[in-house]
């Protein structure tokens, strides 16, 4: 079964396209990526999958229900600013939460926050570093034992340490909850450890979704000399250049690489990144 799917999902704010078409479908259980340049629309999606916004037009559906401006119980959000109240304890923030929620587990909030770094639960939420606020966000949005659970830049304001926690506790409750991760970052080294799903957005379209396996293997790195364009089959998605050295990305390539050249198939950082330069050329391109 889909956690999540989508088909014309479009959202416009004003006279900006934030989403724009959007068809993907996300199988349960699986931790997926969701990357894309600055401005793409993820925490649009994002948004729209917990029912916080609805569509201009098309529809994205939890386990095959649609969702329109009502967060399902099963689904755990934790937005970029970090929804807590600003003026409670991080304790009197537990209590408003699991007073609003069927399904609770302080249980798991407390062994969640044990995990990461021990808050103190008589601190003001006002009083927390950014990281100490996202902790505890991460946490409380576990307590409410989410089938799908939705997360903007959770790694983000994290240290080195609290992030591999983080990271920790995520997989182990895939594992052992069979919990669905909808993530976006653009910290890809990170994303790599734990993604085997990737939705990779650009100017509110997908330009990728799938297995990452799959992803993976339609595409291969050529790595040449630093002359002109060689002939390769399959579509070129961005090139670099240093003095020496050429590198392609290429999607839908097969046969061997031309002469003089390399082919690898690439990992997930490289083939976000590869992306990421194809927009910023298209962005470049737009503005010139
Ligand atoms: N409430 C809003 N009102 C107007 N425009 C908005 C609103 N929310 C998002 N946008 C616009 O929609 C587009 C997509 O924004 P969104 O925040 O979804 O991108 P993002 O991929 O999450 O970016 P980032 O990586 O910088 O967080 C941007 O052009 C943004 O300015």
């Amino acid at each position: 079964m889909n956690a999540l799917s989508a088909k014309g999902l479009s959202k416009k704010f004003g006279r900006v396209q934030a989403l724009d078409d959007c068809a993907f479908t996300l199988p349960e259980g699986r931790v997926a990526a969701l990357v894309g340049p600055n401005g793409a629309g993820k925490s649009t999606l994002l948004s729209l999958a917990a029912g916080l916004i609805t569509p201009t037009s098309g529809w994205i559906r939890v386990h095959g229900s649609g969702v329109r401006g009502r967060t399902p119980p099963d689904v755990s959000f934790l937005a970029q600013r970090r929804p807590l109240y600003q003026d409670l304890t991080v304790g009197e923030n537990m209590r408003v939460l699991a007073a609003m929620n069927h399904r609770w587990s302080q249980q798991r909030v407390d062994e969640v926050l044990d995990l990461l770094a021990g808050v103190n639960r008589d601190a003001k939420v006002r009083s927390l570093s950014a990281g100490t606020r996202t902790q505890v966000a991460f946490a409380l949005a576990l307590g409410r034992l989410p089938r799908v659970l939705l997360l903007d830049e959770p790694l983000s304001d994290l240290d080195p340490l609290a992030r591999d926690e983080a990271l920790r506790i995520l997989m182990t409750e895939v594992a052992d909850r069979g919990t669905t991760v909808l993530m976006s970052s653009h910290l890809l080294s990170d994303l790599s450890d734990v993604c085997d799903h990737l939705l990779l957005l650009d100017d509110g379209r997908i330009q990728l979704a799938g297995d990452v396996d799959d992803v993976l293997a339609e595409h291969r790195l050529f790595v040449g000399p630093a002359v002109e364009q060689p002939e390769v089959r399959g579509t070129i998605v961005s090139d670099s250049r240093t003095e020496r050295q050429t590198t392609l990305l290429v999607r839908g390539a097969d046969g061997p690489p031309p002469g003089g050249w390399m082919a690898a198939q690439p990992d997930l950082e490289s083939l976000v990144k590869g992306y990421l330069r194809a927009a910023r050329e298209r962005r470049r391109a737009s503005v010139n």
